[in-house]
């Protein structure tokens, strides 16, 4: 009897834990928004921009939003670090995929290597959060124009949005953490890896 109301109590005191992604070309902000997510989420100061450099290995951030705990993976965005990204897919609730709204010339660069995310396997049904990164520089491309150039195909059901956001003011940044929570809380994706990790009901 006393176990079955720990295990009721347990199931709804624990704050469920979501796995995020951050993943985006090298200098594309991943770093820089990591750092702020945590400044504007949690009492932490974040490491200012000057003092953020290029990644190599992985970054790890915590936050908690609601009902929720955040784990966001951070990983190094430069050519020969790509390859490392799938070894955290399989993990992942969700994705934060950054591009540099403010440099067009990256942006097929950006584009096939999102591509390449979302035809991977191990990603089926991740939510995506796409961020146009960089809004406080006057030419940064909005979150149409940048809709509109990368013209994604092979979405299929997936659920996904465009932001407009500023890793330096934060501008964006809670509006686009309170999307991702809610969907990353009714999607078939985080149903599928609490099956995998044996996380039921009261009985478990
Ligand atoms: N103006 C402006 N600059 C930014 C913003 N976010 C990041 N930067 C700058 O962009 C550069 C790259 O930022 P990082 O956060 O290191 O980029 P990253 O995507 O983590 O790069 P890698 O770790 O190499 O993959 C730095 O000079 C940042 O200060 C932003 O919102 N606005
Ligand atoms: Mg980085």
């Amino acid at each position: 009897m006393f176990s079955l109301f720990y295990g009721l109590w347990k199931y709804i005191f624990s704050k469920t834990e979501f796995h995020v992604l951050i993943l985006g070309i090298d200098k594309a902000g991943k770093t820089t928004l990591l750092e702020k997510l945590k400044s504007v989420h949690s009492n932490l100061e974040g490491l200012p921009p000057d003092r953020i450099i290029p990644t190599v290995g992985l970054n790890i951030g915590r936050i908690e939003v609601a009902n929720s705990k955040l784990v966001f993976w951070d990983l190094g965005g430069q050519p020969g670090l790509r390859s490392i990204w799938e070894k955290y897919y399989e993990e992942a609730h969700a994705v934060i995929y950054v591009i540099d709204a403010a440099c067009p010339s990256r942006f097929e660069d950006a584009k096939s290597a999102l591509e390449k995310v979302l035809r991977h396997d191990d990603l089926q049904g991740a939510p995506l959060l796409i961020l146009a990164n960089k809004q406080d520089l006057t030419d940064a491309a909005s979150a149409e124009e940048l809709a509109r150039y990368l013209d994604l195909k092979k979405l299929d059901e997936r659920v996904y949005i465009f932001e407009a956001v500023s890793a330096y003011d934060g501008m964006g940044i809670k509006e686009s953490v309170e999307w991702l929570v809610e969907v990353m809380e009714r999607s078939k994706r985080t149903e599928m890896l609490r099956a995998r990790a044996g996380v039921t009901g009261p009985g478990a």
